[in-house]
């Protein structure tokens, strides 16, 4: 039966800039995301994102916007990533390495995808222009795409 696990996903701009982190250890090792994590018991999923935030860079903001709702499965896995993906690019703070990640302003034109989650060239560009969308990708393993769906959405 399916579960569903709640996660965020912050991505902090600036102009023409992009600010990920390579993941240095867990799920995603080795490859550059944004900041997030698990939501836990007794807080809301905007209080996660924050926490999540300032935990794995130091940074903080009360702007986070909400601007994706990602849907993950894996082939065998009965547990779906239910991913609530924010942005801003209101923050206060520098951005410093964590235990967890390693952080670095990245150019929009040179994003590097190919040390990436392979969904993020998919929809990436959507929330560079600034538009809401709603995704489910079913993964088999960590690196293969099997089926997608990416919308535009007025509201999440
Ligand atoms: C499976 N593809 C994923 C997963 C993911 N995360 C899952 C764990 O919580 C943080 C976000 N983030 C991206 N960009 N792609």
């Amino acid at each position: 039966s399916m579960m569903k696990k709640l996660l965020t996903l912050v991505l902090i701009t600036r102009p023409n800039q992009v600010l990920l982190g390579m993941k240095k250890r867990g799920f995603g090792q080795g490859r550059w995301n944004g900041f997030g994590g698990k939501v836990e018991k007794g807080e809301t999923i905007l209080e996660a994102a924050k926490r999540e935030l300032f935990e794995e860079s130091s940074l903080k903001s009360d702007d986070l916007k909400e601007i994706g709702l990602i849907d993950f499965e894996f082939v065998g896995d009965p547990q779906i990533l239910e991913v609530h993906v924010f942005t801003t690019s209101k923050f206060e703070g520098e951005p410093t390495e964590s235990s967890e990640m390693r952080p670095q302003w990245f150019n929009v034109k040179d994003i590097p995808f190919d040390t990436m989650w392979p969904d993020d060239h998919l929809w990436f560009p959507l929330f560079l222009s600034g538009t809401k969308f709603k995704g489910y990708f079913l993964f088999e393993g960590h690196d293969k795409i099997l089926k997608q769906t990416l919308d535009k959405v007025d509201s999440l």
